[in-house]
């Protein structure tokens, strides 16, 4: 580099940028060992040709949970007879839209977009497993979101009774879910309760020396050499460790990269941190935004524009904007309530009863920005 501290047009602080993108799978995945032998306990019967364990993976957002299973389905896949999916239901939110995503990861292919019934698709999906006689697993990534679409029960009884519905089909289960207030069993029908006795898995937040060991070896990967300093380092894993999400710390990393870049330094300094924590603290309100559906974004701004309001009043607003009754409202705000993008808390109006508030979890102009 440029001995003057400052960079030319064709250099870059980055050695591999690509390291710090939201999709990538670490090389080394450290303090989680107790976590993963969890996994593995109920995941070993798959191998030897019996069904494995359904197992309850639960721990606060951005803990590693999705990273260890995406790890451990890579060693299973490819073995003989063991067959690893993972649907992520803040995109499929649906009994049948899960399945779907079972279907086209076994065949290779979607299934028909139209005029399939689930049962039909259960059965391929059965029968394929029992003349290839193969295992499944299928890992429910994020399954709070099938219990704010109502979806959860139906799901999972089809997935834990498929042996008894179809002899011969082996299929265990995994949740995810991020969602500690969602007390997920509690959730279930009395049905699914009776035949659901996961083994637990817990991934706790990750405190500031285990950030600064898994963000250090993102710097070493990431960073050309003596970019960024320790106590640079040290900075951004204690910001990281105030939210818990370790992705707030990659992407930090990665926007104080850029900072700095366009200061053209050679050198990511304190400040480039702080200017990009502004934006990398909100990591999870952009990936809470970006899985609504077009009437949940209309309500959001709704919201946005009447912050504090009375449920009514906001009520008002929606129904002129989309036509939209109350019973389709009511849910709507329940689903930003639940995946903690508003508060709908209930408050007692003098001479009126209970009313609902709606307020927006954070800040308006971060929110419309994402919209
Ligand atoms: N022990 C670790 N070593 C290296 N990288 C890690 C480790 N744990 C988590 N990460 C990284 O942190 C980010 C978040 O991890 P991951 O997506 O697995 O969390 P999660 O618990 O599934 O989050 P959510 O519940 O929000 O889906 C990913 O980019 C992942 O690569």
């Amino acid at each position: 580099m440029a001995e003057d501290g400052m960079l030319s047009w064709d250099e870059s602080i980055f050695r591999d940028e690509h390291v710090f993108e939201i999709d990538y799978l670490p090389e080394t995945f450290r303090h989680r060992d107790e976590q993963l032998e969890g996994l593995q306990y109920a995941l070993r019967p798959a191998v030897r040709g019996s069904r494995p364990l359904n197992a309850m993976v639960r721990g606060p957002p951005g803990t590693g949970k999705t990273t260890a299973i995406q790890k451990l389905f890579g060693e299973l896949d490819g073995r003989r007879g063991v067959r690893t999916v993972r649907v992520n239901c803040q995109v499929d939110s649906t009994r049948y839209a899960v399945f779907s995503r079972i279907f086209e990861q076994l065949f290779e292919y979607e299934p028909p977009a139209s005029g399939v019934s689930f049962k039909s698709l259960f059965k391929q999906i059965t029968d394929h497993l029992t003349d290839e006689d193969e295992i499944l697993t299928v890992c429910l990534d994020d399954v709070n979101y099938l219990f704010y679409e109502g979806e959860a029960s139906e799901t999972l009884y089809s997935l834990l009774r498929a042996h008894e519905t179809h002899a011969g089909a082996k299929i265990g289960v995994l949740l995810v879910s991020s969602d500690l207030d969602l007390d997920v069993i509690a959730e279930l029908d009395g049905r699914v309760q009776s035949v659901f006795r996961p083994e637990e898995v817990f991934f706790p937040a990750y405190d500031e020396d285990a950030i600064v060991d898994i963000l250090g070896e993102r710097v070493a990967r990431g960073f050309r050499d003596d970019v960024l300093a320790l106590p640079v380092l040290d900075r951004v894993a204690a910001l990281t460790a105030e939210t818990g999400d370790l992705r707030v710390g990659i992407d930090l990393l990665r926007r104080a990269g850029l900072n700095a870049e366009r200061r053209a330094s050679d050198a990511v300094e304190s400040e480039d941190v702080e200017t990009a924590y502004e934006t990398a603290r909100h990591v999870h309100l952009s990936r809470r935004v970006r899985g609504l559906s077009d009437p949940e974004r209309t309500l959001l701004t709704t919201i946005a524009d009447h912050d504090g309001e009375r449920a009514g009043t906001v009520y008002e607003a929606f129904h002129d904007e989309t036509g939209l009754g109350y019973t389709r409202y009511s849910e709507l705000v329940n689903k930003l309530d639940s995946v903690g993008l508003i508060d709908a808390d209930y408050t007692t109006v003098e001479g009126r009863g209970r009313s609902r508030e709606l307020s927006l979890s954070y800040d308006a102009d971060a929110i419309r920005d994402r919209l």
